[in-house]
């Protein structure tokens, strides 16, 4: 429990085991200029107009960037707002509430951690405190979530429905976007859902650490709800790029399943979370991803890419496994899965 950046107080510099490598360290270059922000689409024109031009809009951004923010995505300014404060309330509740979420199994669905799942194990610590838990189907996890804040079940679930929802109805443009039947991820495909919160401490030294390292996100997609504190920055064209919160907008990227399952079509993009030395920044992270046992493939009704390695089908559990065992490396990520070209 000790070790929740959260419940550290006067903190005056970054500890040792915090400190990042020169060349992966945010440094002091912090303040990125915006000018090349991520693409902005509404949703509502899909919905009562020109649902193709939507759908070019998705694919283009997620073609150039991996990442883009919808706004008129249905879900109200006041849902967003009450989730987020009792996500917020999560890592102010007193030491004993939080006990009960804080516990060293890796097994435990529902669980408050500090930094990485691999706390014992990595190199250098992350700045950010996590509760990370299933959340679809809802009522095979609910159970399972936190009972404090006393809301938390009702208002989280009545949301983790309505994001499942929108999430469908962006794969659904997707698959029409990417020349897939219609229908194609629903079911197993987008079978379960992940939620994640982040909590990044104000820190003394936010150009040495960071609270999330460089990484693809290992779903299909993720839907992202930022505070009004910006931390989030996308790799694009080897330039680190602000993604500014914005408000009432969601922040979609591309997971590295769908870049699989898309011949590379569309792009998963790597990101990375810094901090700042005055605010404290909350991030909730919805992942949509396959059961465990969906077998995932190229789809086969899209044309080869001659750059993108011919690969075998797998179960999704095999590929986080993958995922986790490399670090998410892209380099060898993929290696067990590629059919040898003879
Ligand atoms: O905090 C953020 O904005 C980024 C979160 C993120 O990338 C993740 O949870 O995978
Ligand atoms: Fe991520």
């Amino acid at each position: 429990m000790e070790k929740l950046i959260s419940n550290w107080s006067n903190v005056q510099s970054v500890p040792e085991n915090y400190i990042f490598p020169l060349e992966t360290r945010p440094g002091e270059d912090l303040n990125i200029p915006v000018n090349n922000n991520i693409p902005i689409i509404d949703l509502n024109e899909a919905q009562n107009g020109d649902r193709d031009h939507t759908i070019q809009q998705i694919i283009k951004a997620a073609q150039e960037f991996g990442f883009f923010q919808v706004l008129n995505h249905g879900i109200s300014k006041n849902e967003m707002k009450e989730t987020m404060s009792i996500f917020k309330e999560v890592f102010e509740m007193r030491y004993e509430y939080k006990k009960n979420l804080y516990l060293d199994d890796d097994l435990k669905t529902c669980k408050i951690f500090t930094s990485s799942l691999r706390y014992e194990s990595e190199k250098v610590h992350l700045w950010r405190d996590s509760l990370r838990h299933p959340s679809h189907p809802l009522e095979q996890w609910i159970h399972l979530w936190p009972e404090n804040p006393m809301r938390y079940r009702e208002c989280v679930g009545d949301f983790s429905i309505k994001i499942k929802e929108l999430g469908s109805r962006i794969l659904d443009l997707i698959s029409k976007g990417i020349g897939l039947k219609c229908g194609y991820f629903e079911n197993d495909l987008a079978g379960s859902m992940i939620t994640s919160i982040n909590h990044y401490p104000p820190c003394p030294e936010p150009s040495l650490t960071l609270g999330l390292p460089k990484h693809k996100d290992a779903y299909l997609i993720t839907i992202l709800m930022q505070d009004d504190v910006s931390g989030l920055q996308v790799l694009k064209d080897g330039n680190w790029i602000n993604v500014e919160p914005l408000t009432h907008a969601f922040v979609i990227n591309i997971g590295h399943v769908l870049e699989i399952i898309s011949k590379g079509k569309l792009k998963s993009a790597e990101h990375r979370a810094v901090t700042n030395s005055t605010y404290s920044r909350t991030s909730a992270a919805f992942f949509i991803a396959p059961s465990d046992d969906c077998l995932i493939e190229p789809a086969q009704d899209l044309p080869d890419d001659n750059n993108q390695p011919a690969l075998r089908s797998f179960k999704y559990k095999e590929f986080l496994k993958q995922f986790f065992d490399t670090n998410g490396d892209t380099d060898l990520l993929l290696k067990p899965f590629e059919v040898p070209n003879n």
